[in-house]
């Protein structure tokens, strides 16, 4: 790829309780180009949102990077002082979050915290009528009203598209979306999700969406990262890594899709995430790994470590779609 945007090389974070360290995620790597529209799946606790965060410096308390890089424009986020991150998010690297009510301000109207966001970011122009633009841009009939409003006065899908409204606020050049959609009505999930698409596009913003859903992968991605207990296990253009996955947790997510089970045949359980098991969680599904996979010995005896192991030795060969064309 050249000239990417955000580059994340061998990333591994950790977190610590009690003395004990947890790694959750092992050695990730992921690039993003200008514009592009990348996905980012696995299941719950896969490590989605811990990738999500380290990217703008907002890990949780209890979790630190333990090695690796997050390169933006070639400037390495992990050396970063909290003050240049706090410059970046926003202004250049943007967040929605899937529960719109918590990242608003439950006590100040929408006019006043789109306008904070508008001022903090300098960019000069009359803030009251940029908001207003803006709420106008995520298609709000009225947008007056939505200023004057509250956000308890809203539903979840309008507060959603202000939010959108104030990613979009400073043109960042990355959104990272993290389950955008997750916790709106099935009905108002595709329009936000296309609003959110149809901005990105018209500005050239790249977006990193997360989601547990392949489907939404699939509908709105050109690429896509696949995620399985901390690591992105495949890789690739989306059309390519859906229409002929090599990697059984990839075909594992996408069996789980309704209408692709074929009558009555029974459901195959995914490995546990977090279990312990030596060798390859996938060695009875993954013929072609099976023998590598059976001899790897297990990094550690807690945790899917063994399964980790595998991967990292196989990956490169059986789960990345480089120089794939769609
Ligand atoms: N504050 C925290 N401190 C320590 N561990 C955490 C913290 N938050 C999450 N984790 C752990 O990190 C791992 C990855 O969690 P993460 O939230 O990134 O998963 P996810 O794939 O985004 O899932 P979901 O879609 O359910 O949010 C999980 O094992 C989780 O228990």
């Amino acid at each position: 790829m050249t000239n990417p945007l955000l580059v994340i090389d061998s990333l591994h974070v950790a977190a610590r309780r009690d003395g004990a360290r947890r790694e959750l995620l092992r050695d990730v790597s992921l690039d993003i180009a200008a514009g592009e529209i990348a996905g980012l799946v696995g299941e719950s606790g896969s490590g989605k949102s811990m990738l999500g965060s380290a990217i703008g410096g907002l890990l949780p308390r209890a979790c630190a990077p333990t090695s690796g890089r997050v390169l933006w424009r070639g400037r390495d986020l992990l050396q970063a002082a909290e003050v240049e991150l706090a410059a970046l998010r926003g202004a250049q690297i943007a967040y929605v979050f899937q529960e719109p009510m918590t990242a608003l301000n439950p006590t100040l109207r929408l006019g006043r915290q789109l306008t904070d966001v508008i001022r903090r970011h300098g960019t000069g122009a009359d803030a009251t009528a940029t908001a207003l633009k803006l709420l106008a841009d995520v298609r709000i009939e009225d947008p007056q009203q939505v200023f004057d409003a509250w956000p308890h006065q809203l539903s979840g899908g309008m507060r959603q598209r202000v939010l959108i409204a104030m990613a979009f606020s400073c043109r960042p050049a990355l959104i990272v979306a993290d389950e955008p959609t997750t916790a709106l009505d099935v009905t108002v999930q595709a329009q936000v999700l296309t609003l959110l698409l149809a901005l990105a596009r018209e500005h050239g913003t790249a977006v990193l969406l997360i989601s547990h859903d392949i489907s939404v992968i699939r509908r709105a991605c050109e690429t896509v990262h696949v995620m399985y207990a901390g690591r992105i296990v495949e890789r690739g253009p989306t059309a390519a890594v859906l229409g002929a996955p090599r990697h059984p947790y990839t075909r594992a997510l996408l069996d789980c899709l309704p209408g692709r089970a074929q009558p009555k045949a029974r459901l195959t359980a995914l490995p546990p995430a977090g279990a312990a098991m030596p060798g390859c969680a996938f060695r009875a599904r993954c013929p072609a790994a099976f023998e590598r996979c059976e001899q790897e010995p297990p990094l550690g005896a807690t945790s899917a470590t063994g399964a980790a192991a595998c991967w990292l030795n196989h990956r490169s060969e059986s789960a990345s779609h480089e120089g794939t064309t769609e």
